[in-house]
């Protein structure tokens, strides 16, 4: 079956041979073939194909890539996000909360859930997305969070060091995550993550961490620098991770060693959580710092009940461009190609997977890019252009979508 999608007044490619940021392109059109793009070239050039779709001058783009969330949990946090608007602080121990309602839920009720805030994800024009675990912390809480994950997520993230739970001894936990956690977590997930931070683990402890994980085969992802200046990002950069997320408080330095680590082709992506920073009332990150020193960025949701219970990539785009001062194409560019190579789905090296990662959403086309042989992930907006992502903030622009060939909305 093929889809020929027409009619196309603004087609954001992010397909270097175009060039620009976007790889933009006028008056286009795309020809999808079962779950993957065959076609892209002007729209007086298409092939025929079996259905035809005319978008009427509208503007398409990638899919969303959200490559940072926390979707296997229970409960909200309500109250604690009246508090924080009120004037208290956000410190990690909330996550407490969530944990305790988490382990109390049933298989049913997290993966309704999941699938709730998948959907939402879906409607919204995220076409892939990574989830982590982290609200169970015991052996058999994270494994099933990690089995629940992988029937809907394209990458799933284990976050076993993301609290010590209460009354635990803070080495004694973290030989567990490295240890019988790790071990029984490994064939489900395709990385490991550890919050770096004063409340949660502290720079030796998050080493130990980030090298069982490697030795194991995952690729590293480390939540640094969200809540004061710390170790994790130098932490990220010196072992090699796939991703160092948050940044809020970077230095010259940790902004250049972000840079640095791209001159070889492949290095840490920084990822930027503006709604998380807006929800804690922290500082925004320096996004556009990042990306005039020639980091690789990424934009995500960090969608969870604590920081950022949001799941628009629209409006972190939107943010991103008017409170952190990047432009639409390069917050654009960062929401689709910076998520799928933060994850490795970007089609420069094979797609990410632990040695048992058959879950229904895994990607096993490239994603980030309309060009042929990637994945059909595509969106199309009720706006000529991109630039209404920011001109239009708020307005839910999403009209059409496309995932793996399948139109979904
Ligand atoms: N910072 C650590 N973890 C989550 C917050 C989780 C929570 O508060 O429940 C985050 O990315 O913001
Ligand atoms: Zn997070």
């Amino acid at each position: 079956m093929s889809t020929l999608v027409t009619g196309i007044g603004e087609l954001t490619t992010n397909d270097e041979a175009r060039g620009g940021t976007t790889g933009r392109m006028r008056d286009a059109a795309v020809v999808l073939e079962g779950d993957a793009i065959a076609w892209v070239g002007a729209a007086s050039d298409a092939p025929a194909a079996d259905e035809r779709v005319d978008v009427g001058g509208r503007a398409v783009l990638p899919g969303w890539v959200d490559s940072h969330t926390h979707l296997v949990f229970a409960g909200d946090r309500t109250a604690e996000f009246e508090a924080r608007m009120a004037g208290e602080p956000y410190a990690a121990g909330g996550i407490a909360t969530t944990v305790a309602a988490t382990r109390a839920a049933s298989d049913d009720a997290l993966a309704a859930n999941l699938d709730r805030l998948a959907d939402e994800l879906l409607r919204g024009g995220t076409t892939a997305f990574e989830t982590k675990t982290g609200y169970g912390l015991t052996v058999d809480d994270e494994l099933r969070s990690a089995r629940i994950a992988g029937t809907r997520a394209d990458a799933v993230t284990y976050l076993g060091a993301h609290l010590v739970p209460e009354g635990a001894d803070a080495d004694a936990y973290v030989d567990l995550v490295v240890g019988d956690m790790l071990e029984a977590v490994v064939p489900h997930v395709d990385a490991i993550d550890v919050f770096c931070e004063r409340g949660a683990f502290d720079e030796a402890q998050s080493r130990r961490v980030l090298e069982a994980g490697r030795a194991r085969g995952l690729a590293l992802r480390v939540h640094g620098n969200q809540l004061g200046p710390g170790p994790g990002v130098r932490l990220a950069v010196e072992l090699g991770a796939a991703s160092v997320d948050h940044v809020a408080f970077l230095d010259d330095d940790e902004v250049r060693m972000l840079a640095d680590t791209w001159q070889g082709g492949t290095g840490t992506v920084a990822t930027v959580l503006p709604a998380c920073d807006l929800s804690t009332r922290m500082p925004l990150a320096p996004a556009r710092r990042l990306v005039d020193a020639g980091a690789v960025v990424a934009i995500a949701t960090n969608c969870n009940p604590g920081t950022s219970y949001t799941t628009s990539m629209a409006f972190c785009v939107a943010t991103a461009v008017l409170q952190m001062g990047l432009t639409v194409e390069e917050a654009v560019r960062a929401a689709t190609l910076g998520g799928a190579v933060a994850l490795g789905l970007d089609g420069a090296k094979p797609a990410g997977g632990g040695p048992d990662a058959s879950g229904a959403g895994r990607a096993r086309l490239p994603v980030g890019r309309i060009r042929p042989g990637a994945r059909a992930d595509l969106q199309v907006l009720d706006a000529p252009s991109i630039t209404h992502l920011a001109y239009r903030p708020g307005v839910p622009l999403t009209s059409a979508v496309w995932r793996a060939g399948a139109r979904v909305v």
